[in-house]
């Protein structure tokens, strides 16, 4: 068996802090003996939607990410992590820019081995344009250009990773398809809103779970964002594929940058899927196969 770690923690819109925060959770958790460790959504900043395009494109966010590979490579560990990313050049001309001519980001998800180096870049597919009635209004596509391709799973020492991003979680077409591309864990780092939050979020990371018959491993921001009217749920936690909440982090007030550890077993994953062989008794001369 092997231990992964999921993070918490309340980003602010101070780079160098986020950056801090991050590297002392990596070392804390690989001491603990994790070989994997997950961070949240958004993870080098939180900040209003007119400063995103400035801070995305700032010398601090580059060392943000050289800084994560490092620590990455310092622990021997790997590391998932939600970032801006900048677009090329050549996208950035391309107009990708929002109603008041402020230039874009996309919400990714990097995947980084235990050597620093980026296995992979996974741009959220679904933005969280949403206008809930008594005052959520949050229109992410503002400041972000959304992905365009499913990345394949990806092997790593907790077995095949199938990456996602947040308000991903409530489409459950891409993790349908990343298990049946053979993925074992499914990775949702999140920034998810109180009130949606309160009602939906483990329900969704639960069902993910016992739909796919895998681990679902669930980074959180936490607590009120300085600077934006932010309030994010956190209860970053860990399911496995039997849809057992077997790792929670804490929401103790006030909120510290934290992780939980939980045992990623491989052998009891493959028991539960031949046990219960959804995917041999899925109808696909009635509903396509995704
Ligand atoms: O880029 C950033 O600054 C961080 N990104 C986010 O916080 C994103 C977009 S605003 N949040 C969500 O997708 C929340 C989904 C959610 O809350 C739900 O599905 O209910």
């Amino acid at each position: 068996m092997v231990v992964a770690a999921v993070a918490q923690l309340n980003s602010t819109g101070i780079i160098a802090d986020n950056l801090a925060a991050a590297v002392g959770i990596i070392r804390r958790a690989a001491a603990a003996g994790a070989k994997a460790v997950f961070l949240p959504e958004a993870t080098d900043f939180i900040a209003p939607t007119t400063a995103v395009a400035q801070l995305t494109r700032s010398p601090e966010n580059a060392s943000f990410v050289q800084g994560i590979r490092d620590a990455a490579k310092e622990a021997s560990v790997y590391v998932s992590v939600g970032i801006h990313e900048p677009p090329s050049k050549e996208q950035d001309q391309a107009d990708e820019r929002d109603n008041n001519g402020r230039l874009r980001c996309f919400n990714t998800q990097l995947l980084i081995d235990q050597k620093g180096d980026i296995l992979d870049k996974y741009r959220k597919l679904h933005l969280f344009d949403v206008d809930i009635k008594g005052g959520l209004k949050i229109l992410e596509s503002d400041s972000t250009i959304k992905g365009s391709e499913l990345l394949s799973p990806r092997p790593s020492p907790i077995g095949k990773i199938g990456l996602l991003t947040c308000y991903d979680l409530r489409f459950p077409e891409p993790s349908l398809s990343l298990r049946r591309q053979g993925a074992q864990v499914l990775t949702y780092p999140s920034a998810f809103t109180v009130r949606t939050g309160a009602a939906h979020w483990d329900v969704l990371l639960r069902s993910r779970a016992i739909e796919t018959q895998s681990y679902v491993l669930a980074a959180a921001q936490v607590g009120a964002h300085d600077g934006t009217k932010r309030v994010s749920w956190g209860h970053a936690m860990v399911v496995d594929p039997w849809g057992s909440v077997v790792a929670q982090c804490p929401d103790i007030q006030p909120y510290q940058p934290t992780f939980c550890l939980a045992d990623i077993d491989l052998d009891a994953l493959e028991n539960t899927r031949r046990e219960m062989p959804l995917w041999s008794q899925r109808r696909l001369d009635v509903f396509p196969e995704l």
